[in-house]
């Protein structure tokens, strides 16, 4: 179990974290999700006493990280796969970090071959792909076969094998009785992952619910519209509360108003058509609906 308690991390004049309170429940892979720059890996940091707060707690099985002296046996997590020591082999990174956490060395062997490293332990770890310096920090977060794990946006690098195998590992180690938070920027990633999700956005928490809760919220409809006057019918549908979103494939995404009222629109103001259409809306698209304020930067933002 993990509980963040009203923690906030300023930069400066940045507020990376502002006020975040939610707890993390074992027996269940929860997804940390937020556009980029939200403020997910300052929480994890901070979850793993890498960082101090400005104000706020964090306890992990009731304890705050530094009173726990068994380190890598209490909370395994994996930051920045890139964060290693590029001279030493896999085996090598490895058996230090079960020195230094008095973890047995048959240890190494053991999540060597749960990763999928066993035949490249000797390689040296510069010459890793990202994919393999991914599951080198898994390897590494359950190395001390602890309760509570964290994964800062695993899936990067991952081949299409690598995913699936990545999220098989996370629902056993849920089903082990675990408390598993994933961190990742993308809804689809959570799709097949998370059973709960935790959303923030600009260091806030948006959402902190169930994912059959939060897939309720994209069964309502969205509108495809193709236009060459995408910027004013943007402004047009915003004025009339609509959230408008490119949709990557050169049309809009437009929530909260249904396809007569956006013809209607479009006619009045003799705005030219190529299509509109309705559809249900995706996983994806309720997250980037409920997140929209707190993105940095939009691509193809009209503002
Ligand atoms: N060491 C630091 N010094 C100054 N600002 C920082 C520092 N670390 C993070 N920030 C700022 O805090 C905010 C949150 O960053 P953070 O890396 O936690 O977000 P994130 O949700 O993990 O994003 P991403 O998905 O891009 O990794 C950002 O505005 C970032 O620029």
């Amino acid at each position: 179990m993990i509980e963040v308690n009203q923690l906030t991390k300023r930069y400066g004049r940045t507020t990376a974290v502002n006020n975040l309170t939610f707890t993390v429940r074992p027996g269940r892979v929860t997804g940390f999700l937020g556009p980029n720059g939200a403020g997910k890996s300052t929480t994890l940091r901070m979850i793993l006493g890498l960082n101090q707060p400005t104000s706020g707690s964090v306890t992990v099985l009731g304890h705050r990280f530094r009173d726990h002296p068994r380190g890598l046996r209490h909370i395994g997590g994996l930051l920045d796969a890139g964060d290693v020591h590029g001279g030493r082999s896999a085996r090598a990174h490895l058996a230090v970090l079960a020195r230094s956490n008095a973890i047995p060395s048959a240890r190494v062997e053991e999540v060597l071959r749960e990763v999928g490293l066993a035949e490249a332990a000797r390689r040296r770890v510069g010459g890793f792909s990202l994919g393999m310096k991914q599951r080198l920090g898994i390897a590494a977060a359950l190395l001390g076969d602890p309760p509570v794990l964290l994964f800062d946006e695993p899936l990067n690098g991952l081949d299409p094998e690598g995913v699936l195998w990545v999220r098989g590992l996370f629902r056993r180690l849920a089903r082990e009785g675990r408390t598993v938070l994933v961190s990742s920027h993308m809804m689809r990633e959570m799709e097949n992952t998370a059973d709960q999700l935790v959303v923030i956005g600009r260091g806030e928490l948006i959402a902190d619910e169930p994912l059959a809760e939060f897939a309720a919220r994209g069964t309502r409809l969205s509108v495809t519209v193709r236009t060459p006057d995408a910027g004013v019918l943007t402004g047009l549908l915003t004025a009339e509360g609509a959230v408008v979103r490119p949709d990557g494939e050169g049309g809009l995404s437009v929530a909260g108003l249904d396809a007569a009222r956006i013809g209607e629109l479009a006619f009045e103001h003799r705005i030219l058509l190529r299509e509109l259409a309705t559809r249900t809306a995706s996983l994806e698209e309720a997250f980037m609906e409920l997140t929209a304020d707190s993105v940095e930067y939009l691509a193809g933002d009209p503002r």
